[in-house]
């Protein structure tokens, strides 16, 4: 910088219009100039390439793709006085006996439905989400907008951030936890293993430390996975079955999160309930799923892989809509008990619990097709395929008894009339909002 200013000084008589500069005729004073133009080109070039370097390794949207497995090595911004605000303002309970909830995952499918169900009806609502590029960032960034209109703020973090999250919990001593950011998809972990073990695993035990550590415990309440009843042919699936053969390591890592719930329940008293989500479908969905890219690839004449299992066999899903799952969700919040530790240490048992949130109602693949077909009023194309070997299972079916009783879980939409919602939302949202929603 010195020398930068040294040699600014130095120039003082050269014009500051460069075209009309006129070399001088000294060999002495050219080569000096020479020398002073040759350091003040490197230092611009240095100085160019740190701010490209910035750019880079700041912008969410860069074109660089991030490797997932490394999220927590990506920096975001938190922190000061008007962040808080933000954050505490968000928290605030509108109602009474409200409750205060961190929604990690808030920009997710999930997330963004539950947390503004939760602010609708005057609960106190904070979200956090990584904003990772599995999927389209530009569909996250809608639903954080959506969200925004109804109060909730989504702060830019990961869940392996201790840092972040012992903040947030500083901030506000959030009564519950809905922890919905995880790395989903079942066929995406044979590309990216490290990216399961970052969210699903790494993610899940960082939260819980800071859940147990913090006064006083939230109550958490989580997403697992149909998938952990793997390659179980005994249907309905009930939360007494095995769940120790799954097909996918997503699937495993689920697994291996009810198992670590289990550790902190029984070690720090925190009061935990796993979610066993069947195949949740709607408006503002996971452009990963099924339902979403057979959609896209109808109306674009593109043919889809239709999954059939041996000798011609159906493979199905216990589709289920998505405002079932946030009654779901919200029956699950209502009903957990208080974790019972503090200052780090269980002072007594304390809840423990899983439910499935299925439909109980599979349907076969080649009718959610059919379906599709009728709503858009376009023909598929079918590329009957084999059931890959990489993660799938022929079928899904939820016995819903249990959650039924405990958390008063009803779903009322059959696969028909959540279709058409999310058809709607689709044309609509991909128009740029120029169709009108009914
Ligand atoms: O229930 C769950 O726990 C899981 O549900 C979905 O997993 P999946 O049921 O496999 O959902 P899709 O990937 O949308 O597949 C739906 C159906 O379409 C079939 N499929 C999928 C992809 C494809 O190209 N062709 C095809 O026929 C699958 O075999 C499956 O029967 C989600 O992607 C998981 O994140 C979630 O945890």
């Amino acid at each position: 910088m010195s020398q930068l200013k040294q040699i600014s000084h130095n120039d003082n008589s050269a014009p500051s219009t460069p075209g009309k500069f006129k070399m001088e005729k000294s060999p002495y004073f050219n080569r000096t100039r020479w020398h002073y133009s040759l350091a003040k080109l490197t230092l611009w070039s240095f100085a160019f390439l740190v701010v490209i370097l910035i750019f880079f390794l700041r912008s969410p949207t860069s074109s660089v793709p991030i490797d997932p497995s490394r999220r927590s090595l990506r920096t975001y911004n938190w922190g000061g006085s008007a962040w808080e605000k933000r954050v505490r303002s968000s928290a605030r309970v509108r109602s009474r006996n409200g409750m205060t909830v961190l929604v990690t995952g808030a920009a997710g499918f999930v997330g963004t439905h539950v947390s503004s169900a939760l602010k609708r009806r005057g609960d106190g609502v904070l979200g956090v989400d990584n904003f990772n590029d599995y999927y389209e960032i530009s569909l996250k960034r809608a639903r954080q907008a959506l969200l925004e209109r109804t109060g909730v703020y989504i702060v830019e973090g990961d869940i392996n951030d201790e840092a972040l999250l012992r903040k947030l919990f500083e901030v506000v001593p959030f009564t519950h936890v809905m922890h919905l950011a995880a790395q989903a998809g079942v066929r995406y972990a044979m590309q990216n293993p490290g990216s399961y073990v970052h969210s699903n695993i790494a993610g899940f035990v960082n939260l819980l430390e800071v859940c147990k550590s913090v006064n006083p415990q939230p109550a958490i309440v989580w997403a697992s996975s149909s998938s952990v009843y793997g390659l179980n042919t005994k249907v309905p699936f009930s939360e007494r079955d095995r769940t120790d053969q799954p097909a996918s390591l997503y699937a495993a890592t689920k697994k291996a999160g009810e198992e670590i719930a289990h550790t902190y329940n029984h070690i720090y008293g925190l009061s935990l309930t796993g979610l066993r989500f069947f195949t949740v479908y709607g408006p503002w969905g996971r452009p990963d799923m099924a339902y979403f890219f057979f959609t896209k690839d109808i109306l674009k004449g593109k043919p889809i892989p239709v999954f059939e299992a041996a000798n011609h066999g159906t493979v199905a899903r216990d589709f289920t809509y998505i405002d079932d799952i946030v009654r779901g969700c919200l029956g699950a919040l209502d009903t957990a008990e208080k974790s019972t530790g503090s200052g780090g240490k269980k002072k007594g048992p304390a809840q423990l619990r899983v439910f499935n949130l299925g439909n109980t109602s599979p349907v076969p693949v080649t009718e959610l097709v059919s379906i599709l077909e009728r709503l858009l009023k376009v023909k598929a194309k079918r590329n009957i395929m084999k059931l890959p070997r990489n993660g799938d299972v022929q079928f899904t079916h939820a016995n819903i008894s249990y959650a039924k009783r405990e958390l008063g879980y009803k779903p009322t939409t059959d696969l028909q009339t959540g279709l058409k919602k999310f058809v709607r939302w689709y044309l609509n949202y991909y128009s740029g909002g120029k169709k009108a929603v009914e």
